[in-house]
Protein backbone atom coordinates (compact mmCIF):
# COMPACT_ATOMS: atom_id res chain seq x y z
CA UNK A 1 0.00 0.00 0.00
CA UNK A 2 1.23 3.94 -0.48
CA UNK A 3 0.55 6.53 1.88
CA UNK A 4 0.58 10.05 0.69
CA UNK A 5 0.13 13.12 2.88
CA UNK A 6 0.08 15.68 0.93
CA UNK A 7 0.34 19.97 2.23
CA UNK A 8 -1.49 19.38 5.56
CA UNK A 9 -1.76 22.66 7.95
CA UNK A 10 -3.14 22.73 11.42
CA UNK A 11 -4.34 25.10 13.90
CA UNK A 12 -5.67 24.69 17.35
CA UNK A 13 -7.57 28.05 17.32
CA UNK A 14 -4.88 30.78 15.92
CA UNK A 15 -1.94 28.71 16.48
CA UNK A 16 -0.67 27.32 13.74
CA UNK A 17 1.03 23.72 14.76
CA UNK A 18 1.56 22.11 11.01
CA UNK A 19 2.51 23.97 8.36
CA UNK A 20 2.39 22.58 4.95
CA UNK A 21 3.43 18.60 5.71
CA UNK A 22 3.74 16.50 2.95
CA UNK A 23 5.16 12.87 2.76
CA UNK A 24 4.85 9.07 1.61
CA UNK A 25 5.24 6.15 2.94
CA UNK A 26 6.93 3.31 1.48
CA UNK A 27 5.40 0.01 1.76
CA UNK A 28 6.46 -2.30 4.06
CA UNK A 29 8.95 0.07 5.72
CA UNK A 30 9.66 1.23 8.80
CA UNK A 31 9.42 4.51 9.22
CA UNK A 32 10.43 7.22 12.21
CA UNK A 33 8.70 10.26 12.89
CA UNK A 34 11.47 12.18 14.76
CA UNK A 35 10.62 15.53 16.33
CA UNK A 36 11.52 16.96 20.04
CA UNK A 37 8.30 17.75 22.00
CA UNK A 38 5.79 19.79 20.93
CA UNK A 39 6.20 19.41 17.40
CA UNK A 40 3.41 18.09 16.21
CA UNK A 41 3.48 14.40 16.02
CA UNK A 42 0.76 13.62 18.00
CA UNK A 43 -1.41 16.13 15.88
CA UNK A 44 -0.45 14.75 12.53
CA UNK A 45 -1.34 10.97 14.27
CA UNK A 46 -4.55 13.02 15.38
CA UNK A 47 -4.85 13.39 11.11
CA UNK A 48 -3.76 10.37 9.97
CA UNK A 49 -6.82 8.90 12.70
CA UNK A 50 -9.54 11.19 12.28
CA UNK A 51 -9.43 12.01 16.07
CA UNK A 52 -8.93 15.32 14.51
CA UNK A 53 -10.18 16.85 11.39
CA UNK A 54 -8.39 17.35 8.17
CA UNK A 55 -8.15 21.38 7.96
CA UNK A 56 -6.22 21.87 4.90
CA UNK A 57 -4.52 18.93 2.93
CA UNK A 58 -5.43 15.54 2.03
CA UNK A 59 -4.29 11.72 2.92
CA UNK A 60 -4.51 9.13 0.65
CA UNK A 61 -4.01 5.49 1.76
CA UNK A 62 -4.11 3.85 -1.72
CA UNK A 63 -5.67 6.28 -3.49
CA UNK A 64 -8.50 6.01 -0.95
CA UNK A 65 -8.59 10.01 0.65
CA UNK A 66 -9.16 10.14 4.00
CA UNK A 67 -11.68 12.81 3.65
CA UNK A 68 -13.71 11.52 0.62
CA UNK A 69 -13.84 7.64 1.81
CA UNK A 70 -12.58 7.46 5.55
CA UNK A 71 -14.36 4.49 6.20
CA UNK A 72 -12.07 2.18 3.33
CA UNK A 73 -9.13 3.91 4.67
CA UNK A 74 -9.66 3.88 8.05
CA UNK A 75 -9.95 -0.12 8.06
CA UNK A 76 -6.48 0.01 6.82
CA UNK A 77 -4.73 1.49 9.34
CA UNK A 78 -4.08 0.09 13.01
CA UNK A 79 -2.83 2.98 15.96
CA UNK A 80 -1.48 2.53 19.08
CA UNK A 81 -1.88 5.53 20.99
CA UNK A 82 0.47 7.41 23.78
CA UNK A 83 -1.10 6.24 26.44
CA UNK A 84 -2.69 2.98 27.20
CA UNK A 85 -5.67 2.52 26.20
CA UNK A 86 -6.53 -1.36 27.35
CA UNK A 87 -8.81 -2.12 30.26
CA UNK A 88 -7.14 -2.94 33.21
CA UNK A 89 -9.40 -5.04 34.91
CA UNK A 90 -10.24 -7.23 31.87
CA UNK A 91 -7.81 -10.24 30.65
CA UNK A 92 -5.69 -9.80 27.68
CA UNK A 93 -7.83 -12.17 25.68
CA UNK A 94 -11.27 -10.14 26.50
CA UNK A 95 -9.88 -7.12 25.43
CA UNK A 96 -8.61 -8.47 22.27
CA UNK A 97 -12.02 -9.54 21.56
CA UNK A 98 -13.90 -6.23 22.58
CA UNK A 99 -11.48 -4.90 19.62
CA UNK A 100 -12.30 -7.10 17.51
CA UNK A 101 -15.70 -6.74 17.82
CA UNK A 102 -15.53 -3.84 17.35
CA UNK A 103 -13.91 -4.22 13.95
CA UNK A 104 -17.29 -6.43 13.55
CA UNK A 105 -15.34 -9.82 13.35
CA UNK A 106 -17.11 -13.24 14.65
CA UNK A 107 -16.19 -13.95 18.34
CA UNK A 108 -14.39 -17.34 16.89
CA UNK A 109 -12.26 -15.32 14.13
CA UNK A 110 -11.76 -13.09 16.93
CA UNK A 111 -10.16 -15.39 18.86
CA UNK A 112 -8.37 -17.65 16.33
CA UNK A 113 -6.41 -14.19 15.31
CA UNK A 114 -5.76 -13.11 18.64
CA UNK A 115 -4.76 -16.46 19.76
CA UNK A 116 -2.22 -15.62 16.08
CA UNK A 117 -1.20 -12.39 17.79
CA UNK A 118 -0.93 -12.99 21.12
CA UNK A 119 1.64 -16.12 20.21
CA UNK A 120 3.55 -14.07 17.48
CA UNK A 121 4.39 -11.87 20.72
CA UNK A 122 4.66 -14.27 23.51
CA UNK A 123 2.07 -13.94 25.01
CA UNK A 124 -0.20 -16.65 24.71
CA UNK A 125 0.62 -18.18 28.18
CA UNK A 126 -0.59 -14.41 29.52
CA UNK A 127 -4.07 -14.98 27.56
CA UNK A 128 -5.84 -15.41 30.41
CA UNK A 129 -4.51 -12.68 33.09
CA UNK A 130 -5.85 -9.32 34.01
CA UNK A 131 -4.06 -7.04 31.69
CA UNK A 132 -3.48 -5.29 35.51
CA UNK A 133 -1.42 -8.07 36.27
CA UNK A 134 1.50 -7.37 33.11
CA UNK A 135 4.46 -5.47 32.72
CA UNK A 136 4.19 -2.42 30.86
CA UNK A 137 6.00 -3.83 28.22
CA UNK A 138 3.54 -7.04 28.19
CA UNK A 139 0.85 -4.07 28.21
CA UNK A 140 2.59 -2.29 24.88
CA UNK A 141 2.61 -5.85 22.94
CA UNK A 142 -0.59 -6.37 23.45
CA UNK A 143 -1.98 -2.80 22.51
CA UNK A 144 0.43 -3.92 19.39
CA UNK A 145 -1.45 -7.18 18.68
CA UNK A 146 -5.01 -5.88 19.09
CA UNK A 147 -4.20 -3.11 16.29
CA UNK A 148 -3.34 -5.73 14.27
CA UNK A 149 -6.49 -7.86 14.67
CA UNK A 150 -8.17 -6.67 11.77
CA UNK A 151 -4.70 -7.01 9.33
CA UNK A 152 -4.19 -3.38 8.77
CA UNK A 153 -1.41 -2.53 6.05
CA UNK A 154 -0.17 0.58 8.22
CA UNK A 155 0.91 0.63 12.03
CA UNK A 156 0.86 3.94 13.78
CA UNK A 157 2.18 4.21 16.76
CA UNK A 158 2.65 7.28 18.59
CA UNK A 159 5.29 7.29 21.52
CA UNK A 160 5.03 3.63 22.33
CA UNK A 161 7.60 3.19 24.48
CA UNK A 162 7.09 5.64 26.66
CA UNK A 163 7.30 5.01 30.66
CA UNK A 164 9.26 1.39 29.40
CA UNK A 165 12.43 0.81 30.64
CA UNK A 166 15.94 0.53 28.18
CA UNK A 167 15.64 -3.01 27.65
CA UNK A 168 11.68 -2.82 26.75
CA UNK A 169 11.59 0.00 24.84
CA UNK A 170 14.74 -1.94 22.20
CA UNK A 171 12.73 -5.26 22.31
CA UNK A 172 9.14 -3.36 21.27
CA UNK A 173 11.44 -1.22 18.54
CA UNK A 174 13.00 -4.58 17.08
CA UNK A 175 9.93 -6.39 17.64
CA UNK A 176 7.51 -3.83 15.02
CA UNK A 177 10.80 -3.61 12.91
CA UNK A 178 10.56 -7.74 12.80
CA UNK A 179 6.74 -7.24 11.84
CA UNK A 180 8.25 -4.35 8.74
CA UNK A 181 10.31 -7.33 7.10
CA UNK A 182 8.80 -10.12 7.57
CA UNK A 183 5.04 -8.88 7.39
CA UNK A 184 5.58 -6.87 5.07
CA UNK A 185 3.32 -4.38 7.69
CA UNK A 186 4.39 -0.14 7.13
CA UNK A 187 4.88 1.31 9.87
CA UNK A 188 4.79 4.84 11.07
CA UNK A 189 7.04 4.97 14.90
CA UNK A 190 6.44 8.45 16.40
CA UNK A 191 9.47 9.12 19.06
CA UNK A 192 11.74 12.16 20.23
CA UNK A 193 14.27 9.56 21.34
CA UNK A 194 17.22 9.14 18.64
CA UNK A 195 18.27 5.80 19.60
CA UNK A 196 14.79 4.11 18.36
CA UNK A 197 15.91 5.18 14.93
CA UNK A 198 18.38 3.50 12.58
CA UNK A 199 20.52 4.80 9.83
CA UNK A 200 18.67 2.74 7.44
CA UNK A 201 15.15 3.89 8.34
CA UNK A 202 13.15 5.74 6.59
CA UNK A 203 12.75 9.11 8.81
CA UNK A 204 11.02 12.21 8.71
CA UNK A 205 11.92 14.96 10.91
CA UNK A 206 9.45 17.24 12.02
CA UNK A 207 10.14 20.75 14.02
CA UNK A 208 7.74 23.26 15.16
CA UNK A 209 5.61 21.87 12.73
CA UNK A 210 7.49 21.74 9.57
CA UNK A 211 8.96 18.78 7.82
CA UNK A 212 12.55 19.33 7.37
CA UNK A 213 13.76 16.06 6.23
CA UNK A 214 12.08 12.85 4.54
CA UNK A 215 14.57 10.40 3.40
CA UNK A 216 16.53 7.28 4.71
CA UNK A 217 18.44 7.58 7.63
CA UNK A 218 21.70 7.76 6.35
CA UNK A 219 20.93 10.25 3.68
CA UNK A 220 19.50 12.32 5.82
CA UNK A 221 23.02 12.58 7.83
CA UNK A 222 25.12 12.83 3.89
CA UNK A 223 22.82 16.61 3.27
CA UNK A 224 23.41 17.76 6.71
CA UNK A 225 27.34 17.14 6.83
CA UNK A 226 27.12 14.65 9.71
CA UNK A 227 28.10 11.37 10.62
CA UNK A 228 25.90 10.23 12.80
CA UNK A 229 21.78 10.67 13.39
CA UNK A 230 22.26 12.69 16.86
CA UNK A 231 24.57 15.15 15.29
CA UNK A 232 22.24 15.60 12.73
CA UNK A 233 18.86 15.72 14.46
CA UNK A 234 20.93 18.29 16.84
CA UNK A 235 21.68 20.76 14.27
CA UNK A 236 18.26 20.40 12.50
CA UNK A 237 16.29 21.35 14.98
CA UNK A 238 18.09 22.86 16.97
CA UNK A 239 17.75 20.83 19.95
CA UNK A 240 21.25 19.71 22.14
N1 LIG B 1 -5.67 20.63 22.11
C1 LIG B 1 -4.71 21.55 21.94
N2 LIG B 1 -4.99 22.87 22.00
C2 LIG B 1 -4.04 23.80 21.81
N3 LIG B 1 -2.74 23.51 21.55
C3 LIG B 1 -2.39 22.22 21.48
C4 LIG B 1 -3.35 21.18 21.68
N4 LIG B 1 -2.71 19.98 21.54
C5 LIG B 1 -1.43 20.28 21.29
N5 LIG B 1 -1.24 21.61 21.25
C6 LIG B 1 0.02 22.31 20.96
O1 LIG B 1 0.41 21.95 19.65
C7 LIG B 1 1.82 21.80 19.57
C8 LIG B 1 2.15 20.42 19.03
O2 LIG B 1 1.74 19.45 19.99
P1 LIG B 1 1.80 17.88 19.72
O3 LIG B 1 1.28 17.21 20.95
O4 LIG B 1 1.17 17.60 18.42
O5 LIG B 1 3.38 17.67 19.57
P2 LIG B 1 4.24 16.36 19.83
O6 LIG B 1 5.36 16.42 18.87
O7 LIG B 1 3.39 15.17 19.82
O8 LIG B 1 4.80 16.63 21.27
P3 LIG B 1 4.81 15.63 22.55
O9 LIG B 1 5.87 14.65 22.27
O10 LIG B 1 5.17 16.59 23.66
O11 LIG B 1 3.42 15.08 22.67
C9 LIG B 1 2.37 22.05 20.97
O12 LIG B 1 2.79 23.40 21.02
C10 LIG B 1 1.16 21.85 21.85
O13 LIG B 1 1.24 22.65 23.00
Amino acid sequence: MTIEASNLSFRYGEKPVLREVSFRLTSGRFHALLGPNGAGKSTLFGLLTRLLALQQGDILLTGQSLKKQPAEAMRQIGVVFQQNALDLDLTVRQNLQYHAALHGLSRKEARIRGDRELERFNLLDRANDAVRHLNGGHRRRVEIARALLHEPSLLLLDEPTVGLDVASRKALNEHVRTLCEEEGLTALWATHLIEEVCGDDRILVLHRGQLLAEDNGHAICEAEGHQDMTETFHSLTGAG
